[in-house]
Order: structure tokens, then C-alpha cells, then sequence
């Protein structure tokens, strides 16, 4: 139908409806209201603007009511067109004025920030050794011997972060121009570095804003974006990706560590850092959330919440349909350093030490290369840390650097605060060179101009862009369709991803289609066998059918409990930080809470978190008041856990197993099985391990197939090596299932057939219950932890992880239970006889137990009556069950007398792990089983010699040979 028929057809149902309206004017006046109502709403406010009331209105505007609409059409086409040229131009300009207003700006700009004095330091009335005024910095190391520093900008301690952002903004601006761009916090420890990168809830920093700045900035331009995220720290001189789950327990599997490469064209490209791409704000601020609970943090003398890393994150930019750009792809690295600290003073001592030494090392080399850089050196000393290797292409001349440097007031610091100075000084000193003062005022004088041609572009710029979205509308009114001119060089498609969380996603940035992505953006395929990662969404791949595979890698045989008596848990263990973003309820005593998180997926939420006052001490007038002021709300964790829950599912998405998907499950344990215990389509000492015929429908397909995979990876390692964990086999869970606040675990109430049990915090045991499949499949391999029955019901729903064992090995299998009430914790349960008071447990090895043998007791206490069976009670009289177990682990606490036969093997306490750390405190005899290898055994180095008994125990166990028994004698 034409237009003009349209437009016919509904002027006659008009008429007609008001034709009948006179016919039935003898009709209730509520008919009558009905009718017009009828026909108020009849064209739809757009076919109404599209035929009736928007084409009178153009026509009367126009005075085209008798023309052809195919006449205006190609008109408006023509001029949209004409101004789609006239705005690419402008960019150009725009990027041009902006680059070289950047230029004389300095590519390597150099900022000061002091901090303000908080509230213990004002109570000493310590006296602030720093003045400032907008460009210098003054310290008054001595009556009547001050020291100038001068900077290109100098923020003072009552700076707002909206004014230090303004600052910044201009590199953002010229990283859409296809500019690489580095901004970083350089400066001693506790001086506000990661204050002014991250900021806090109230008072956002660099980071959030930079995003947001981005993704407003993409929305205002003609061009489309394909943003990707990334996170990573450089902890130990090691690059570690935030995104990847890190070890929760100093035993547990760590994950590879990157390696930095360069492309054909010099470009750097971290191996295997994951890449998420992101299409709003929000996505990018939850992943930036995410990342940060991951970083290395720790409590030193200087700074309760000290970096102990370089946090890096990456934003990369891909814009492939905009020739005007620098470059098709570019990158902006937002850093927040570690902070540099003098040992002296800090008294790090053991892992601090190492890592104060480590952030050292690498600021005196970042130090080295912008040297270089500035000097024009021939030789640039990237090499020499792995801070410098990752910026490398970020530093030189045709990329934006910002070093904002920050120093403390305090009288204390002030050797410090020289030597950051001094630093920065230098840096900026050699850049600007000896200036003629003329030259510089006529440099200040075409900084000027530019200023203001850019300020007459960018009208420029919203005026066209105002008139091509009237032009648009209008043609969208006669046409029926929406061609969006403004867009129309634009080949590229709507991303395919989907988060489904953000507000904004009318006004997402517009990806870029991934083919597009330059080639050293994706992963070979050699790095993807050997990090058996996929970083990238290859196109036409849903996120959620991303895969990605943990490298299988060495690592050492044994492990080594670290004795709470006699090591630095507060040197050993670094926390992992909650962002001060993310809100902050719980009280954290210092390493005592250090939590390794174990994996994004899981959605654990482990707030390491400090009270109000003890994070954010500062007091200052002004707006440095309000910092110190700013309340956290004491809204629970739960808020962010959700959205820390719902980052996670994109997580989960992208690195989600295909085949595991269906699974509701996620990680295997850390160690592989040996090769004669597994169970795949083997059987093994009397118990056989069936594959059932549908397995490959089952939900545990996707473990059977890691199962499938660790032996594939098993057969290429040797013997004496351990295969890292896949631990990041991820299913993702249903959202919202887990409450995190509830003590105790629950149902996924979404699951039919399955219940995910899930402990208060973390998803890190797991367990698949299949109600009513007859064939029951245990899950191979899943990580375990205790089955607590229901005191009223007796069914199983608690879990609580088993934090000595919970990374092992632990394959079972069973036939149907009625209620599947067993259990295989070492530290049993008030429901269980196993363990109780506490003082019993016991690390289950190989073993093949019969529930209805009445001897057979993981009891390690003789004669203990209340040792019973392994299945307790609640197993007595059922069919026989064969569980088999395996466990390459066990810690034992020797009670006092290693050579007592009787006392051999018992006490494992349940206070024998600290949960958040998990490690195990003081067991007196701490060894391990190797996995590869159960015959053989780590002891700790405190054990001089084990106890024969528990040797024999376990070497009589773990062979897994001879009539299946308790593998501990009852
Ligand atoms: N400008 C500021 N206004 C208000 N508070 C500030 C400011 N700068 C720093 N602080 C506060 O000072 C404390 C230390 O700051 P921060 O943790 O950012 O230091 P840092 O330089 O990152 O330390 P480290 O290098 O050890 O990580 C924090 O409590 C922070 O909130």
C-alpha cells in the first residue's frame, strides 16, 4: 500500500466512525465517550505522525502538500549526506586541534596531587610540610631552604575529584581519536594513589569517570565503538589477570601467569588476559568491581589497605569504520602503581618485604624508560620490568602519559616525599627543557587558540549533529523506517553480546563487529591450546559458548602447610581487597581475614572489608572534608553481591563450558585423579565406575567431559608433575539463588532434578543431587564438603566446605539413596558420630567403604562407641551402598606422642583450618599424598619422622587394593 493509500484509508475510518457517531446519537453518552476513545486511539501515535498530522505539518512547513513525496525523500537524503561528510570532517579537526593542543600540553604530563592530613595526623598536630599553589609545589624542608617543585598541574589537598578528572578528561577525549593512553597514580605508600584511580562510592576517581567519559564521548560520535575490559596486577613481578579466579588457599592450583608479546607492527599484546567486551558503563564498572576483589592488598605500617601490586586495567578500543582515527585499535591503561615505600620505615618484613621490593624495582625502571623516553635515548629500557613490557607501546612519543604523582603532607614523609618529587621532577623537567621564557608565552598563547578552535568545532560538531537527527526524524516520518544518516558508513552490527543488566542499552556504544578485531586481538590457536583460553568472542559465538580451559601447569608435588606458630600469616597471605567501591560492612582483622577468593564464577562474595573508620580516616577542610566525611551506607553485602553476582554471570557467559553448561555445577578439584582411580568407563578395586548410557545427556556431562579432559591432560605430564586444576570449568549458577547472608546453605529453587548446595559465602562445594534419577551419577571429581543432615527431616541440606580438603580429589560413587544422606567429611557434623567434640578427623584416601559393615568407622578414637559407620545411622539397614572416595590428601594432628600407635593418626581438629585462609594452623604432622603418586608422601618439614602407623595406614589405603575397608582402623 502507498503512502498516499495509507493515508486514505485512515481518513475513511475517520469519516466512517464519525459518520456512525451521528447515526447512533440517540446512544448513551458512554457509547458515545467510548467511540471517541475508539478513535483517539485508533492511529497509533505513530502511523498517526507517519500518514495524518506529522505529513500536514511537513507539508505546511514545506509547502510540499502537493508534491511528490519521492521528490523529498532523495532531498533530504542528499543533505543528510551532506552533513554526514561535513561531520567526519570536523572529527578530523577536532582530532587534529586536540592532538596537537595534547602535543604542546607534553605527551608525558606530569600532575601532582597532595593528600590532605586525616585525623590522627592532625591530633599530632603534625605540621604539613607541603604548600602548593596550582603549579607548584613547595616544601619546606627547612627555615628559609624551601624547595620548589613545579608540575603542569598541581592539585591541592582540598582538590575535588571531579577537578582532577577535568584534567584528565582531555587524554580520554584523545584516546576515541585512536591515541594509546596511559594514565597512572605514581607515589609512596598510603599517599591517595588509589584514592584518586578508583576513589569511593561517594567520590568516584579517574576510573569510574574515565569509563563513563568514554562511553558518553562514544555516544556523541558518529563512529562505532567496540569497547573491551580487562584487568590485571603485576604482583611479584608476575602478571596476574584479575578476571581469572585466583587460588583461594596458598595450596590450592594458581593460575598461569601472562606473558607480554609484541605484534608485527610493535603493538603489545598480553597473552591470555581476558577481554570482555563491554557495551555500557555499568558493564564496565561491575567488572571493574569484580577485578578489584581480586587484587593484592595487605596492611602495612603505612596504609591498612595498602596495594601490594600494580593494578592495571586495560580499556581497548576498537573502531573500525572511522579512517580519521589514529589507529583502528588502541588502548587506554588506567594504572594505580603499587605504592614505593623505604623498608626502613615500612618494616616489611618476609612477603611484604618481597613485595615492597618488587614495586620498587619496577618504579625505578618505569622511572628509567619515560627517562629514556624523554632524553630521546636510542635505547629504551622496556625490558627491564614487566610494569614497563606491558606499557611499552602505552609510553612513546605517539601516546598520551599521565603521571599523577602524589605525595603526603606529613613531616614524616618528607624523605619520601623528596624522593617522589625528585622523581617526578625529573621526569617533567627533562620533557620541558630549559624554556625560553618567550617561547612559552607563545606556546601558551597557540595552546590558547587551539583551545577555543576546539571549543568552535565542537559547536560546529552539535549543531550539524542536532540537524542531521531533525533530518532523520523527518525522514523517518515519511519513510516509516529509521535511517540513521549519522551512521550510515557504518557497516558494522549491534554486538552480540549481551549482559541483559544494563540500563542504558538504547544508548549502548555501538560494537563493532569482532572479525574486525585486528588480528593480534585474538588468540592463536597455538595460545589457545596452550592457555586453553578463549579470550575474544569470535563472531558469531554467543558469550555463553565462549570456552575456557585452565593450562594445565606444573607444580610442586608437596605442599607445605605453613605453621601458624611459627610463620607470618600477615607477611604470608595477601588479601584480597574489596574495592572501596563496592560497600563495605564487615570488619577485617587484617591477615587474619585474608581471603583468596577462589573464583569469579562462583559468585562468592568475600568482602575484605574494613569499618568506616579505619578505611577512610582522613579529615580536611573543604571538599577533602566531605572525602573524609563520605558515609558508606551500611547497606549489607547483599546488594553488591548481587551485582557482583550479575558480573559474574557475564563472566560466567563468556567463560561458561558449553557441554558443562547444562551441568549447575562448576569447578573440579585441584589435583588430578591418579590414572589407576579413574573412573571414566574404568573400574577400579572392586568398585566399578559406570558411565551410563545417557550420560551424555546427563547434567554431569560436563564434569564427566573435565574428567575426560584432566585425562587427556594427565596422559601428557609426567608422572612427577601435577596438573593445574581446571578450575574455572564454570556453569553458571542461577542468579540469585544464593543468599549470601543466610548462614546456612540453600536450594536452587530454579533446579528440577538438581540442588546446588551452596555455603553462606561461596559456591566453592558443590554438590549435584539427582532426586529422581534412578541411575544415579555422582559427579566425578567434584570439589566436597561436609553433608550436614537436617536435624528434623534428615535430609542433606548444608554443605559446608571441608577447607583442609575442599580443593582435593574426591570421586564417589553410589547407588540411590533415598535420601542420599551420606557423608565424607573428615570433621563430620553435630548429625553425624563422625568427629564430634571436634577432635576426630580424618582425611579420606582411596577407599572403598561397605555402609553396612558395622566396623567400618572413619572414627579415629578406639573403641569410640559413637564412631559408627561412615554413613552414620541414617545408612543402617539400606541396601549396600559403595562409595569410594578418594582423597590424595590428609593432615593430621599427631596428639603429643608421635610413636603411640594408639594416638597415631587422630586429631585432626576442625579448628585445624582457618577458614578464610586456608591454611592449616599448627597441625603437628602435616603431609601429603601426592596425587600422581599415592605412595608417595610430603611430610612437613617439622616432622622429623612419621609415625609408622601412619604410613602403613596410608600406604595400606591408598594402594585401593584388597577387600574394600575403612581405610583407617576402627
Ligand atoms: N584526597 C584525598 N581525600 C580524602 N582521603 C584521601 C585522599 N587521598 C587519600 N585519602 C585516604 O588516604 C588513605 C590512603 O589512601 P590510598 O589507599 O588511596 O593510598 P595509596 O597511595 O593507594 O596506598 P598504597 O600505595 O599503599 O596502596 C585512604 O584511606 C584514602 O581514603
Amino acid at each position: 500500500m502507498t503512502l498516499m493509500e495509507k493515508k486514505k484509508s485512515a481518513q475513511n475510518l475517520a469519516e466512517t466512525i464519525h459518520s456512525l457517531l451521528g447515526l447512533k446519537s440517540n446512544l448513551t453518552s458512554n457509547w458515545i465517550r467510548s467511540v471517541c476513545g475508539i478513535m483517539r486511539s485508533l492511529p497509533s501515535p505513530r502511523s498517526s505522525n507517519r500518514i495524518g498530522l506529522k505529513i500536514s505539518d511537513t507539508e505546511k512547513e514545506n509547502n510540499t502538500s502537493d508534491m511528490d513525496l519521492s521528490m523529498v525523500i532523495p532531498k533530504i537524503k542528499d543533505e543528510l549526506a551532506e552533513l554526514s561528510d561535513c561531520i567526519r570532517q570536523l572529527n578530523v579537526q577536532r582530532r587534529q586541534v586536540l592532538n596537537e593542543y595534547l602535543d604542546m600540553k607534553g605527551n608525558i604530563r606530569v600532575f601532582c596531587r597532595v593528600r590532605p592530613m586525616n585525623v590522627t595526623e592532625n591530633i599530632g598536630c603534625a605540621r604539613p610540610v607541603v604548600a602548593t599553589d596550582s603549579s607548584n609545589v613547595f616544601l619546606k624542608v627547612a627555615r628559609g631552604n624551601n624547595k620548589s617543585y613545579s608540575f603542569d598541574k598541581v592539585f591541592h589537598p582540598s582538590s575535588s575529584q571531579g577537578e582532577v578528572f577535568s584534567e584528565v578528561e582531555p587524554v580520554i577525549k584523545s584516546a576515541l581519536d585512536g591515541y594509546n593512553a596511559c594514565i597512572f597514580a605514581y607515589g609512596q605508600t598510603g599517599t591517595g594513589k588509589t584514592f584518586t584511580m578508583e576513589g569511593t562510592r561517594d567520590f568516584p576517581g579517574i576510573v569510574p569517570r574515565s569509563i563513563e567519559a568514554l562511553f558518553e564521548h562514544a555516544l556523541e560520535s558518529n563512529c562505532t565503538y567496540l569497547f573491551t575490559f580487562s584487568m590485571l596486577e603485576i604482583y611479584l613481578g608476575n602478571l596476574k589477570d584479575l578476571f581469572v579466579p585466583q587460588p583461594k588457599k596458598p595450596t590450592d592450583p594458581r593460575p598461569p601467569c601472562l606473558s607480554v608479546q609484541m605484534d608485527a607492527r610493535g603493538g603489545i599484546e598480553v597473552e591470555n588476559l581476558v577481554a570482555i567486551p563491554v557495551s555500557d558503563y555499568n558493564q564496565a564498572l561491575r567488572l571493574y568491581k569484580l577485578g578489584c576483589r581480586f587484587r593484592s592488598t595487605a596492611s602495612t605500617n603505612s596504609n591498612l589497605t595498602s596495594s601490594r601490586s600494580h593494578c592495571m586495567i586495560r580499556i581497548k578500543i576498537t573502531c573500525s569504520n572511522a579512517p580519521e582515527r589514529r589507529r583502528e585499535s588502541n588502548k587506554v591503561w588506567l594504572v594505580d602503581l603499587g605504592g614505593s615505600e623505604r623498608v626502613l620505615k615500612t618494616k616489611a618484613w618476609g612477603k611484604r618485604l618481597e613485595e615492597g621490593k618488587a614495586i620498587n624495582l619496577s618504579l625505578s625502571a618505569l622511572g628509567d624508560v619515560i627517562n629514556a623516553l624523554q632524553r630521546k635515548k636510542p635505547h629504551i629500557p622496556f625490558r627491564n620490568s614487566k610494569l614497563t613490557q606491558v606499557l611499552k607501546d602505552s609510553l612513546g612519543e605517539d601516546s598520551k602519559t599521565l603521571m599523577l604523582v602524589h605525595v603526603s603532607p606529613k613531616e614524616e614523609d618528607l624523605c619520601e616525599t623528596i624522593c617522589t618529587l625528585g622523581f617526578a621532577a625529573r621526569v617533567r623537567s627533562i620533557h620541558l627543557g630549559t624554556e625560553d621564557p618567550i617561547e612559552s608565552a607563545c606556546k601558551e598563547a597557540a595552546m590558547q587558540t587551539l583551545q577555543e578552535t576546539m571549543v568552535k568545532i565542537e559547536d560546529e560538531r552539535q549543531r550539524v549533529s542536532r540537524e542531521i537527527k531533525e533530518l532523520n526524524r523527518k525522514l523517518e516520518n515519511l519513510m516509516g523506517t529509521s535511517p540513521s544518516y549519522e551512521n550510515d558508513h557504518s557497516t558494522t552490527e549491534e554486538p552480540e553480546f549481551d549482559f541483559g543488566t544494563s540500563k542504558h542499552k538504547a544508548k549502548d556504544a555501538r560494537a563493532a563487529p569482532l572479525s574486525k578485531l585486528p588480528r593480534f586481538m585474538r588468540p592463536t590457536i597455538c595460545s589457545q591450546r596452550k592457555s586453553g583460553t578463549e579470550h575474544q568472542i569470535s563472531e558469531g559465538k554467543h558469550l555463553g559458548q565462549t570456552k575456557r580451559r585452565r593450562a594445565p601447569s606444573h607444580r610442586a608435588g608437596s605442599v607445605n602447610f605453613p605453621m601458624k606458630s611459627h610463620s607470618d600469616y600477615r607477611s604470608d597471605c595477601s588479601i584480597s581487597r574489596a574495592s572501596c567501591l563496592i560497600d563495605l560492612d564487615t570488619m577485617c582483622n587484617a591477615d587474619t581475614e585474608t581471603e583468596y577468593s577462589q573464583d569469579t564464577n562462583e559468585c562468592d562474595v568475600k568482602m575484605v572489608v574494613l569499618s568506616e573508620e579505619r578505611r577512610f580516616p582522613i579529615t580536611t577542610d573543604g571538599k577533602a572534608q566531605l572525602d573524609h566525611n563520605m558515609v558508606l551506607p551500611s547497606i549489607g553485602s547483599k546488594f553488591y553481591s548481587t551485582e557482583i553476582l550479575e558480573v559474574a554471570d557475564g563472566l560466567n557467559s563468556q567463560n561458561a563450558v558449553n557441554a558443562a553448561g547444562s551441568c549447575k555445577s562448576k569447578r573440579v578439584p585441584a589435583v588430578p585423579l591418579p590414572p589407576k582411580f579413574r573412573c571414566i568407563g574404568q573400574s577400579n578395586a572392586g568398585v566399578s565406575c559406570t558411565e551410563s548410557s545417557d550420560a551424555e545427556n546427563s547434567p554431569l556431562k560436563g564434569l564427566i567431559d573435565i574428567c575426560k579432559n584432566r585425562e587427556e591432560s594427565q596422559k601428557s605430564y609426567s608422572s612427577s608433575s601435577t596438573s593445574e586444576a581446571e578450575i574455572d570449568k564454570l556453569i553458571t549458577p542461577s542468579t540469585g539463588f544464593m543468599d549470601t547472608h543466610s548462614e546456612s546453605c540453600c536450594r536452587t529453587p530454579s533446579l528440577t532434578n538438581e540442588s546446588m548446595i551452596c555455603t553462606q559465602h561461596s559456591i566453592d562445594a558443590l554438590m549435584i543431587l539427582d532426586h529422581d534419577s534412578t541411575n544415579y551419577h555422582c559427579p566425578h571429581n567434584v570439589a566436597c564438603g561436609r553433608l550436614d543432615q537436617n536435624s528434623n527431616n534428615g535430609r542433606v541440606d548444608q554443605l559446608t566446605p571441608m577447607d583442609g580438603v575442599k580443593s582435593e580429589t574426591h570421586s564417589f560413587e553410589a547407588s540411590p539413596y533415598e535420601h542420599r544422606e551420606y557423608f565424607f567429611s573428615p570433621f563430620g557434623s553435630p548429625h553425624d558420630s563422625i568427629g564430634q567434640e571436634k577432635e576426630l578427623g580424618v582425611s579420606t584416601s582411596n577407599c572403598n567403604v561397605e555402609p553396612d559393615n558395622s566396623n567400618l568407622s572413619l572414627g579415629l578414637t578406639r573403641g569410640d562407641p559413637k564412631s559408627a559407620s561412615l554413613f552414620g545411622k541414617s545408612t543402617a539397614g539400606r541396601q549396600r551402598d559403595m562409595l569410594r572416595m578418594k582423597h590424595q590428601r590428609a593432615l593430621f594432628k599427631d596428639n603429643a606422642n608421635h610413636n603411640n600407635a594408639d594416638m597415631g593418626l587422630k586429631r585432626v581438629s576442625a579448628e585445624g583450618n582457618t577458614q578464610n585462609t586456608g591454611t592449616v594452623v599448627c597441625p603437628e604432622i602435616c603431609f601429603t599424598s601426592h596425587a600422581r603418586n599415592p605412595f608417595s608422601l610430603t611430610f612437613d618439614r617439622h616432622v622429623a619422622s612419621p609415625p609408622k602407623e601412619v604410613l602403613e595406614s596410608i600406604f595400606y589405603h591408598s594402594s585401593g587394593t584388597g577387600t574394600p575397608r575403612p581405610w583407617i582402623r576402627g
